[in-house]
């Protein structure tokens, strides 16, 4: 039973952190954005976890100025998080994070904190700086705070000197501050370049994975992911199917084919570019086209059998390689979803094919 309850518990409290760190961090994992928020969760709960106990502890050692302000650290970071969850403004998340962390740890320095310790928290500043805020301004920022702390420690009377350490401390305390910037500043410089080229990996990956590579079209999955974002109503669907296709390659060879195909894409492509189109090759020699109309376009898609029928595509000894297309039309209910709307617009395909090619019919 004791076991039951602590496997349970543990389950609990994993599952409120993983909630907790995944507020806002959206599906494209490696983007800045979504690391940033990533960031900003963990250092809420982070800084939620050490603020409130360091200050209940000061409270109760009677440092009342040390203690409520960690006290109210905490309190903020924990409506930041809050904020968060309901806005994803992860920019502003960001500041309310690290501009009260500034001005705390510079009071931490110059009031010496808890017996003379104050000065041992500043090291999280560079990390989390250069984090959200990135190299350029992260660095800046981290810079202005280093003469502030220069300023505290060497050029004014505080209570920290009232404890009378060692004076080399206030130069090793600036020193070490230096070589953790510097070490923070590298980390952030490698894995800023390293999330670049990871994106670019990522984004020629996503080409690849939805663009036909010898046309430049969409391919099936490509479409069925434009179709997920873009807002059509009812629309026009297209199954165009190049006729006689296999006489090209039989005649003139497969480079040729492949020459041919990539000139109707061309001519699909400029022939729809004033209308809210969907231009896929859906396989082989066979291209869908959705449409955002509302009434179906039997007599658009004859024009584009027009267009397609007088486009020639020349040989090396300059021969014609020209043909016709047919199309098979139908509408789609927004909704209905591509595999329906495709059956009956390739019935529709095979009507034309039957009744002797290079038409459009309708069902
Ligand atoms: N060059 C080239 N040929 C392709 C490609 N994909 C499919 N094909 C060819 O397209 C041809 C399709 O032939 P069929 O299905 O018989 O159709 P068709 O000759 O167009 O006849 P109908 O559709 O009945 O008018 C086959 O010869 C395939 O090899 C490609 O990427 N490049």
């Amino acid at each position: 039973m004791r076991k039951y309850l602590r496997a349970a518990v543990c389950r609990w409290i994993s599952r409120l952190i993983s909630n907790t760190l995944q507020v806002g961090v959206s599906s494209d994992a490696i983007s800045d954005s979504s690391r940033r928020t990533f960031i900003i969760n963990l250092f809420c709960l982070v800084g939620v976890l050490f603020t409130a106990p360091l200050g209940l502890l000061s409270l109760f050692h009677g440092y009342w100025l040390v203690g409520s302000g960690l006290i109210g650290v905490a309190l903020l970071y924990i409506g930041n998080h809050i904020y968060l969850r309901r806005t994803q403004n992860h920019v502003l998340s960001g500041n309310i994070i690290l501009y009260p962390l500034y001005g705390l740890m510079l009071y931490l320095v110059y009031s010496g904190g808890v017996n003379g310790t104050g000065h041992v928290w500043i090291y999280c500043i560079p990390p989390v700086s250069l984090f959200l805020h990135g190299l350029k301004r992260g660095l800046t920022e981290v810079l202005l705070f280093t003469v502030g702390l220069i300023v505290i420690l060497f050029f004014m009377e505080t209570p920290f000197d009232d404890l009378n350490f060692h004076p080399d401390l206030n130069s090793r305390i600036v020193y070490s501050f230096v070589l953790i910037t510097f070490l923070s500043t590298i980390y952030e410089y490698i894995s800023s370049r390293f999330n670049q080229s990871l994106q670019q990996v990522s984004r020629k990956l996503e080409l690849a994975a939805t663009t036909d590579p010898l046309t430049g079209l969409l391919n099936r999955r490509g479409l069925a992911q434009q179709y997920e974002k873009v807002n059509y109503s009812t629309s026009n669907v297209w199954l165009l199917d190049i006729d006689y296709f296999k006489r090209i390659n039989d005649d003139f060879g497969h480079e040729l084919g492949d020459a041919y195909l990539k000139t109707v894409a061309q001519e699909l492509t400029r022939f729809l570019e004033n209308e809210q189109a969907l231009i896929s090759r859906w396989g082989g020699e066979e291209f869908l086209i959705i449409l955002d109309r509302p009434s179906i376009q039997l007599n658009l898609s004859e024009r584009l059998i027009d267009v397609l029928k007088n486009t020639v595509v020349k040989t090396n000894d300059d021969q014609a390689i020209q043909t016709t297309v047919s199309i098979g039309l139908t509408m789609m209910a927004s909704g209905e979803g591509i595999p329906k709307a495709l059956g009956r617009a390739d019935s529709a395909l095979y009507e034309a094919k039957r009744r002797g090619r290079d038409q459009a019919i309708a069902k």
